[in-house]
């Protein structure tokens, strides 16, 4: 700790509200501005920051050594870092990990993501959870306080902001990898199925290892950018459509509404994850509404009555429970607020959670939502 902590030069953290954190600086130099959201999971940093829903956010995580097991190119979720800015009580320059290529220090560095360590992560996450979601700026190169919160409180708020056009794909493309076999489970003892079927995916921010969940369970996959008309989607006459996760407020995504509005009204099976359940929610009439600090971690219980999921999540938005139409079925509720957790239509062959099943990093409990698609698509194939 004391040698790790001799490496960084000083930094600073500030809240929009004043509230300052001085820290020491890893990854790379600058001044970086962003919501302030905090992460509980035990493992997966390099999974977290490179998943597209954290664009525009600073994550802490409340987990203290980061950064122990070093990065490696396998565990990205998208093709690099995301998020603005990374908090930590503790990093590690010297990783110990037989699948390490790289410190995440210098990662960062590489990437261009600033950080900043040594910071109390406790008190920084009782903050968010006492104020609400907070804005933040970090800086490496401008120690003056008052300037920092100028910078900061000039900075939007993530309620309102679209920011899929950010990480969506620019050109369509076939996905076919199935999670590698080293790491499958559930499907067919490791096997990766092969049921032929032809899925498109509108990607909002898609983590790769949803692209992978669905390849492992037979599927082809065609994933299109954000705003692809729903007749460029229909020509590929797909068996079903998934909606992905992404980042920024769903109720600023209009376009993505719109064509999934359009779409639905196909009836083709259609499974949305995190951003894709709560834009089916809008496509269906319902509305969204920003957590006071968003779900963000590895053990998060959803259900109803008998079961109950240990979830992996990473929102701060949800879809209003008392705007749902009486078509439209609760599946899933967040059992530590109560808050919608999963859908289903009840006539027609739509769900969505908004949790993770695909995992990477948490719990595998809900990877059956994956077999449930695919056995929709199939019946509605007659097959
Ligand atoms: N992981 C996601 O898809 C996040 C959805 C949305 N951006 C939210 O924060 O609620």
């Amino acid at each position: 700790m004391i040698m790790a902590m001799a490496k960084g030069q000083p930094a600073l953290l500030v809240l929009a509200d004043g509230t300052t954190f001085e820290g020491l600086s890893f990854g790379a130099k600058g001044t970086t501005v962003g919501e302030v959201v905090f992460n509980t999971g035990m493992t997966g940093y390099q999974e977290v920051l490179t998943d597209p829903s954290y664009c525009g956010q600073i994550v802490t995580f409340t987990y203290p050594e980061l950064g122990n097991t070093g990065v490696n190119p396998d565990d990205e979720e998208s093709e690099k870092p995301q998020v603005k800015g990374v908090i930590a009580r503790n990093i590690t320059y010297r990783p110990s990990n037989w699948r390490s290529t790289e410190s995440l220090p210098d990662y960062l560095i590489r990437h261009n993501i600033i950080g900043i360590y040594g910071i109390d992560t406790r008190a920084l996450t009782r903050k968010i959870r006492s104020v609400g979601a907070i804005n933040g700026i970090i800086s490496t190169e401008t120690l003056d306080k008052g300037e920092l919160l100028r910078q900061v409180q000039s900075a939007p708020s993530m309620a309102g902001l679209n920011l899929v056009k950010e990480v969506t794909t620019r050109e369509i493309y076939e996905w076919s990898t199935p999670t590698d076999s080293h790491w499958n489970f559930n499907t067919n003892n490791g096997e990766t199925s092969q049921e032929g079927l032809t899925v498109v995916a509108i990607d909002f921010g898609v983590k790769r290892n949803i692209l992978r969940r669905l390849a492992s369970y037979g599927c082809k996959i065609i994933v299109v950018p954000a705003d692809t008309p729903p007749e460029d989607i229909l020509k590929y006459n797909p068996d079903g459509i998934f909606l992905s996760n992404g980042p920024g407020d769903p109720s600023a995504v209009t376009e993505g509404v719109s064509t999934v509005k359009a779409l639905i009204e196909q009836g083709k099976p259609t499974f949305g994850i995190c951003m894709g359940h709560q834009i089916l929610g809008l496509s269906l009439g319902a509305e969204t509404f920003k957590l006071k600090f968003g779900h963000r971690g590895l053990n998060q219980p959803c259900g109803l009555k008998e079961k109950v999921e240990i979830t992996s999540q990473n929102h701060g938005f949800a879809v209003t429970e008392k705007s749902l139409d009486a078509e439209v079925e609760i599946t899933h509720l967040n059992l530590n607020d109560r808050t919608v957790a999963g859908l289903s239509h009840k006539n027609l062959p739509f769900f969505s959670v908004q949790y993770h099943p695909e995992a990477s990093p948490g719990p595998h409990d809900a990877d059956y939502l994956f077999e449930k698609f695919v056995n929709l698509m199939k019946e509605n194939k007659g097959q």
